[in-house]
């Protein structure tokens, strides 16, 4: 995890974001910032702020304070350039379960702008992708939860953006189709050269050499690799007495 430099800047850029739904602020000064092609786990306990921090990161809401930069554009200032270079999974599936895998990618397609020869290579690219190539033809409620998820990410990797933000992404999995698409994103971003921003309150979801924001009631209690965050302990323990002796 590293600071923005001028000649590279970071993939995600954090500054000082503040967010509140009333009086009550669940966001407070949170800074944090993730290099290019890195994995990074937002780590944290129910109503940490992980849902509310993707909200104001994809423009569904707006900070009372702060700012975003996406691979060195400002959100605020740039928000359809930024937002172009961004792939999404939200927490809840938004796939058309009547669509096929193919179907649901296509229709995704054409909402940004890609139709045709070039659509199709794309789907072709994003199916292989994710290994769901067989599955092209099946309708989504068919899938397993795990193939419905690798759906998503492939149809959110399809535009070929630089950073892809997945908001607790393996909930409702059984812990084998949660260990296979973590083990998935983790590749990808190494073979694709993406940055990976993982919500996650599983800490089994994040990798030694990750980099880490553990963040708890709005705040950032720790950031940076994995391993050096949890030092000579199990980082499961470090996260549970943090957040405990913060509450
Ligand atoms: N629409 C809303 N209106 C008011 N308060 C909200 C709203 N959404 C979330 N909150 C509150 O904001 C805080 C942060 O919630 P948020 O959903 O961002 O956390 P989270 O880390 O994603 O939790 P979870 O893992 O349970 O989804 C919580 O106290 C929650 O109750």
């Amino acid at each position: 995890m590293t600071e923005p430099t001028a000649s590279a800047p970071p993939g995600l850029a954090v500054e000082h974001l503040s967010f509140g739904y009333g009086a009550e602020l669940v966001l407070r000064d949170v800074t944090f910032s993730v290099e290019k092609r890195r994995f990074c786990a937002l780590l944290g306990p129910n109503g940490a702020g992980k849902t509310s921090l993707f909200a104001l990161l994809t423009r569904l809401a707006m900070p009372r304070a702060g700012r975003i930069g996406i691979d060195g554009l400002d959100l605020a200032g740039a928000p359809r350039a930024a937002l172009s270079r961004m792939g999404i999974v939200f927490q809840q599936s938004t796939l058309d379960l009547d669509l096929s895998v193919r179907s649901n990618l296509s229709y995704y397609a054409a909402l940004r702008g890609l139709y045709g020869r070039d659509a199709a290579r794309r789907i072709d690219a994003a199916l292989d992708r994710l290994g769901l190539r067989d599955r092209a033809g099946v309708k989504a409620r068919e899938l397993n939860g795990g193939h419905r998820r690798r759906t998503e990410i492939a149809r959110a990797l399809m535009h070929g953006p630089q950073l892809l933000l997945l908001d607790e992404p393996t909930v409702g999995l059984d812990p084998e189709s949660r260990a296979e698409i973590t083990r998935h994103v983790h590749a990808l971003c190494e073979t694709e050269g993406i940055t990976v921003f993982w919500a996650t309150h599983l800490v089994d979801e994040v990798a030694p050499g990750d980099d880490l924001v553990i963040l708890h009631q709005g705040r950032v209690l720790a950031r940076g690799v994995a391993a050096e965050v949890a030092g000579d302990r199990p980082l499961e323990a470090v996260f549970l007495d943090m957040t405990a002796r913060s509450a």
